[in-house]
């Protein structure tokens, strides 16, 4: 079960990010290099910390023009990344490109090809965040609607609620992979996400893989927290 919990590394720099590796890598499948982390440390800890055996989702959510995406992922791809993700608002172009260009050049460099993924709604917004900024469809609505495209365009999957995880499945099938970040223990502190789930109810409701980051990250214990927390999903699944 640790193989589907993915660790964010949302630190400040490379050599904390690595003795985080080193805490949690017996603990989770994953680690999550995201915005802060590659601003800091860029490609050279990636591949570090690919070289040291750990599995990376690069989360850096493109969303750009076509070409510019499709080029930034092929690079990710030259990292050894496992996964990878674009914003699925940069529409159903950008993301056939990327995918298209990403499958063609690991096929002709003889790379595996990560899981190319697309966000939908971030975990973070609510239904007024979306309002604000002229979406009047319900979260529900758009994350499913989104989920289809990136299915068209020919992605692995998405990242998403885990609220909204039953209406994917139902949507785009056993197959389409669904990365949920928002997952919150019992008695976690919720922080900035809005959309949450705890471990347990997130596989249940179809979950693939969780993204966890401070709920392990603050905890007095992190290697007894991740454990927790695989223990949590372990009893999900045989239930
Ligand atoms: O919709 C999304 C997409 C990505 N994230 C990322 O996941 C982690 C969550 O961290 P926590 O500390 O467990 O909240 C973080 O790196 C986000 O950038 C997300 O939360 N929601």
């Amino acid at each position: 079960m640790k193989e589907r919990l993915i660790f964010a590394l949302d630190v400040e720099d490379g050599a904390t990010a690595l003795a985080w590796v080193e805490r949690l890598r017996a603990e989770v499948g994953l680690f999550k290099v995201g915005k802060q982390l590659f601003t800091s440390a860029g490609p050279e800890l990636v591949r570090r910390i690919v070289l040291n055996g750990g599995q990376v989702f690069l989360d850096l959510k493109y969303h750009d023009i076509p070409n510019t995406v499709a080029k930034a992922a092929i690079e990710a791809l030259r990292l050894g990344v496992s996964m990878l993700n674009v914003h699925a608002l940069g529409g159903m172009t950008m993301m056939q490109t990327m995918s298209a260009q990403v499958r063609q050049i690991a096929a002709a460099e003889g790379r595996p090809c990560p899981l190319l993924l697309a966000v939908t709604i971030l975990t973070s917004a609510s239904q007024s965040d979306l309002q604000a900024v002229g979406i009047d469809r319900p979260v529900t609505e758009m994350v499913v609607r989104l989920a289809q495209l990136a299915q068209a365009a020919g992605l692995d999957g998405v990242v998403a609620s885990a609220q909204e995880a039953p209406l994917i499945r139902q949507a785009c099938g056993p197959d389409f992979v669904i990365v949920t970040p928002g997952v919150r223990p019992v008695a976690s502190a919720v922080d900035d996400q809005q959309r949450i789930m705890t471990p347990a109810a997130a596989l249940a409701a179809g979950a693939d893989y969780l993204v966890v980051g401070r709920p392990i990250a603050t905890a007095s214990d992190p290697v007894q927290a991740a454990r927790a927390i695989v223990t949590e999903m372990a009893s999900s699944a045989s239930a």
